[in-house]
Order: C-alpha cells, then sequence, then structure tokens
C-alpha cells in the first residue's frame, strides 16, 4: 500500500505529480538539484490550485492541507520513508542514470520506482538500479492536473506487484491508465512528437508561418492546441531529446529531428519555461517568433 510519494525533479511534471498525489492523500517528498528549483516547483502548485479553487473543483482547505503534506530538500536521504519515488527530472538519459544510482544508495529494498521519461528505455534506466523488478515507467501527460491519462510502461524485469500497486495508485489519482510497450517514446509520444517535428519542417521550409501552422491545425484538424503552440508548452528540449530517442531507437530516417528544432535548443529558446519558444512570451500576449 502506498502512503508516501517522493518525486525527483520540481519542474512542470514534477510539480504536478506532487499536486495531484498531495490532493488525493499522499505525503509528498520532492528534491531537485537546488532549492531555487524547489521553491519555484512549490510557487507553481500553489498557483495551479489557486486556479483549480477558481474554477470550484477544490477547496482552498484542500489547497492547505495538501500543501503541509508536501516537504522539499535537495538531499535524497529524505526518500528513505517513501513507498514510492517517481523520478521526473530532464529529459536526458545519462542524467537520469545517475539519479538512479544515487536514489538507490542505502534506500530500503522494497521501495518502488518509477520514471517518468518521454521516451528512454525503462529497461535501460531500471539496469542500472539494484531492482529492475520494482522498477517501471509512469508516464504523466502535461499539465498533470488536467490531464486524465498515465501511460504505465513495463521493463523487460518489472514484476507483477510493481505494475499493479503503481497502477493502483493512477486509479486512486482519478487518472485512466494504458498500457504501453518498452519501446522507444512508447504510445502518445510515438505519435505526437513526429506531428510537432513535421509541423517544424513545415516552418523551416516555409510552407506557412507559425501562425498560419498553428490556426491551420487548430482549425483544419481540430486540435485544441497548434502544434508549434504545444512545441512550446512541452518545452523544445523535450521535444527534441524525444526525437533524438525515437531516431536513434528506431534507427529510421523519417525521425530525424528537424534543424530548426535543434537550432532553437542550442539559442536556449527552449520555450514557455524562459519565455521564448516558437513564441514570444515576454509580454502579455503570446508574439510568433517567425
Ligand atoms: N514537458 C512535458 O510535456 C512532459 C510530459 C510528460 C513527461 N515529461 C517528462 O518529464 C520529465 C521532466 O520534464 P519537465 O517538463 O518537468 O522538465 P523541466 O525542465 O520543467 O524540469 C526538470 C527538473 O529536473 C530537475 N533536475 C535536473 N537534474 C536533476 C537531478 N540530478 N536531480 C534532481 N532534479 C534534477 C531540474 O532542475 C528541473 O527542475 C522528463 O523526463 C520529460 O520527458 C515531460
Amino acid at each position: 500500500m502506498i502512503k508516501r510519494i517522493g518525486v525527483i525533479g520540481a519542474g512542470q511534471m514534477g510539480s504536478g505529480i506532487a499536486h495531484v498525489c498531495a490532493l488525493k492523500g499522499y505525503d509528498i517528498r520532492i528534491a531537485d538539484v537546488d532549492q531555487a528549483h524547489l521553491d519555484k516547483g512549490i510557487d507553481a502548485i500553489g498557483r495551479n490550485m489557486d486556479r483549480q479553487i477558481g474554477r470550484g473543483m477544490i477547496r482552498p482547505e484542500d489547497k492547505d492541507s495538501a500543501l503541509k503534506r508536501i516537504s522539499t530538500s535537495t538531499d535524497f536521504k529524505q526518500f528513505a520513508d517513501c513507498d514510492l519515488i517517481v523520478e521526473a527530472a530532464t529529459e536526458n538519459e545519462a542524467v537520469k542514470r545517475e539519479i538512479f544510482k544515487k536514489v538507490c544508495v542505502d534506500l530500503p529494498a522494497n521501495v518502488l520506482l518509477a520514471t517518468n521519461t518521454s521516451s528512454i528505455s525503462v529497461t535501460r534506466l531500471a539496469s542500472v538500479t539494484d531492482r529492475p523488478g520494482k522498477f517501471m515507467g509512469m508516464h504523466f501527460m502535461n499539465p498533470v492536473p488536467m490531464m486524465g491519462l498515465v501511460e504505465l510502461i513495463r521493463g523487460i524485469a518489472t514484476e507483477e506487484e510493481t505494475f499493479r500497486t503503481v497502477r493502483d495508485v493512477v486509479v486512486k489519482l482519478d487518472k485512466k491508465p494504458v498500457n504501453a510497450e518498452d519501446f522507444p517514446a512508447f504510445i502518445v509520444n510515438r505519435i505526437l512528437l513526429p506531428m510537432i517535428n513535421e509541423a517544424v519542417y513545415a516552418l523551416y521550409e516555409g510552407v506557412g508561418n507559425v501562425e498560419a501552422i498553428d490556426t491551420g491545425m487548430k482549425l483544419g484538424a481540430n486540435h485544441p492546441m497548434g502544434p508549434l503552440e504545444l512545441a512550446d508548452f512541452i518545452g523544445l528540449d523535450t521535444c527534441l531529446s524525444v526525437m533524438q530517442v525515437l531516431h536513434e531507437g528506431l534507427a529510421d530516417s523519417k525521425y530525424r529531428p528537424c534543424p530548426l528544432l535543434v537550432k532553437y535548443v542550442e539559442a536556449g529558446w527552449v520555450g514557455r519555461k524562459v519565455k521564448r519558444g516558437f513564441y514570444d512570451y515576454s509580454g502579455e500576449r503570446p508574439v510568433p517568433t517567425r
């Protein structure tokens, strides 16, 4: 039975996961590289809960009790009394491998580990831990409080009990679990990210400008967000990492990341989180950059 959940990474996904788990009564411990990232994550949780209060989805007292259930530290030792740890750090395999090696030091053997990776092999990440049987993929969607789906991915060694326990948590969070096999980018991003990459190619080749491409897909395909707006929301660094995993993992040129996407990431224009991506977010309204 899971009561206490550790979250590694206080970015948009880690803070979202902590948010929904705390509202459902789980005690939460969050870690990040420094206190500034942790404080930013806690601020985001508070702001997003205020938005839910404004929409009548939760009560102010729900926010207060959920925030009291969350603690933060840069030290992984805080996870010693957790039942499950969900890793939601930067989408970079080397970073995640280091985290999983480090978190296993002195961690009680019964603690389950999950990764929120968008694309990286769950089996490979599990292999650096001391407990591949107690490891699996738990892929939440962004923004976590709004999105109803969680992809569940078994690594080759994942034990049935691990899978059932993590699945129960997802159901308790009122999210719909779907099972995906451990192939690069699983189901949702295998389909979504090549579409986003294609939109960047359309921009790169001058088929349309940012506004035309996003309006085209919103009104022409009934998508709630245009692909470039969505890319900025996901984070262009994450989009590029997923395309690289698809390209390398499936060895098919159809997944080649668009050079313009690479350039934006090289420039540090990684989307909404830095106020600059395919749109400029520094003013009151997003302004297309091309
Ligand atoms: N952005 C999305 O739409 C989305 C959706 C689903 C899954 N994901 C996945 O979730 C994960 C996080 O993505 P995000 O969008 O929250 O990224 P983000 O850039 O918003 O946050 C990443 C956080 O990880 C922290 N971090 C980096 N190295 C760390 C370390 N060694 N120890 C502890 N913390 C560390 C960073 O400081 C940062 O706060 C990635 O694996 C990503 O692929 C993202």
